[in-house]
């Protein structure tokens, strides 16, 4: 469906990694059964997605909605090929993921000061050591730790951060030992040529292989903002069935750019990524029923009105 041959300046995969059931859910207002996430999740493993990232290990009075995170990482098929990262913020968050069965972690730095507090309740230095602790861990079990970067193209509270701070704070995590940084726009604020000015200045100190970026639509850039990454080298994308998510500390902030709306566009450009468009609404239609939302996906909502 929808498929081209493959377009010279892209790469010719893209692994996406898709974050629906965390990112996706963690601002819904109403808690989503434990049974409904997992069979999300369940079905989310059936599209040919290679990476899912599961929930979050943080506490239950910060984000409510993750509170059932054991039941959840213990609940779900866990399919061979796949793997099934969760944010671990401290060293308790990990050893309680990986009691429940983790085996891939992330932590999730900002390059803002002000967000770490916000979301995090300490400095980006304080963050910094908490998350040294998780890592060096992490790796004694051989257990991949991502790390991500809020705020990468501007924050909710101090506006515009600089290149050098988002690029400072990468560096870190990617020195202590993170294989993959995922660069977040969490309030969607980027343009293309925000985005490339960013990866220009974090691509001197971390190699593009090693990089990914995480789109939120507020203004509705998302997908021209990847578009400049993958033509910049980037192959790893984070995205949300049906354009969910948010983040709690992020006001103002919309849902992720849509997984159907980035297969989309990456079928358009020949790229390969190994998921079924379709077999991804079905996964997206089921979340949005048992949510009560709409759709966010143009790409959804244009194949049901068909
Ligand atoms: C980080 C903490 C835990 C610090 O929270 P804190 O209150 O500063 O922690 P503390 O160390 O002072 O401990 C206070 C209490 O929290 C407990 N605690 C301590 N750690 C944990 C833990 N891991 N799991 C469960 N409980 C924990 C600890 O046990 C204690 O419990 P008490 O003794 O009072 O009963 C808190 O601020 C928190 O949970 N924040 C939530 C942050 C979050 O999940 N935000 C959303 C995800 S980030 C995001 O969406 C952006 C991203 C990644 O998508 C990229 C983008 O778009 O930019």
């Amino acid at each position: 469906m929808f498929e081209s041959a493959q377009l010279s300046g892209f790469p010719e995969y893209v692994k996406i990694v898709e974050v629906g059931p965390r990112d996706g859910l963690q601002n819904e207002k109403v808690i989503v059964p434990t049974d409904i996430k997992i069979e999300f999740i369940n079905q989310l493993s059936q599209t040919g997605l290679s990476v899912i990232e599961v929930t979050s290990f943080v506490s239950s009075r910060w984000i409510p909605q993750m509170a059932d995170h054991t039941e959840v990482m213990k609940g779900i098929h866990q399919y061979p090929g796949i793997r099934y990262p969760v944010l671990t913020p401290n060293l308790q968050g990990f050893h309680r993921a990986v009691a429940a069965g983790a085996t891939e972690v992330s932590v999730f730095g900002a390059a803002s000061e002000s967000f770490s507090k916000k979301n995090i309740n300490c400095s980006i230095e304080e963050s910094m050591k908490k998350f040294e602790e998780v890592v060096k861990s992490a790796r004694h079990m051989n257990i991949p730790a991502r790390g991500y970067v809020s705020c990468a193209l501007g924050c909710p509270y101090e506006g515009n951060i600089t290149l050098q701070k988002v690029t400072e704070v990468s560096k870190r995590l990617y020195g202590m030992g993170c294989y993959e940084i995922s660069l977040g726009d969490t309030i969607g604020v980027g343009t293309p040529g925000s985005m490339k000015k960013m990866l220009e200045s974090v691509m001197k100190e971390i190699p593009p292989r090693a990089l990914a970026v995480h789109c939120h639509d507020t203004y509705g850039q998302a997908l021209a903002n990847i578009l400049t990454a993958l033509q910049m080298g980037i192959n790893v994308v984070d995205s949300a069935v049906s354009g969910l998510g948010g983040c709690p500390y992020a006001k103002g902030a919309s849902g992720n750019v849509a997984t159907e709306d980035l297969i989309y566009m990456l079928n358009g450009l020949g790229v390969n990524t190994g998921v079924n468009l379709y077999k991804v609404m079905e996964a997206g239609d089921f979340i949005c029923k048992a949510v009560n939302k709409t759709t966010n996906s143009k790409v959804a909502q244009a194949s049901f009105n068909a």
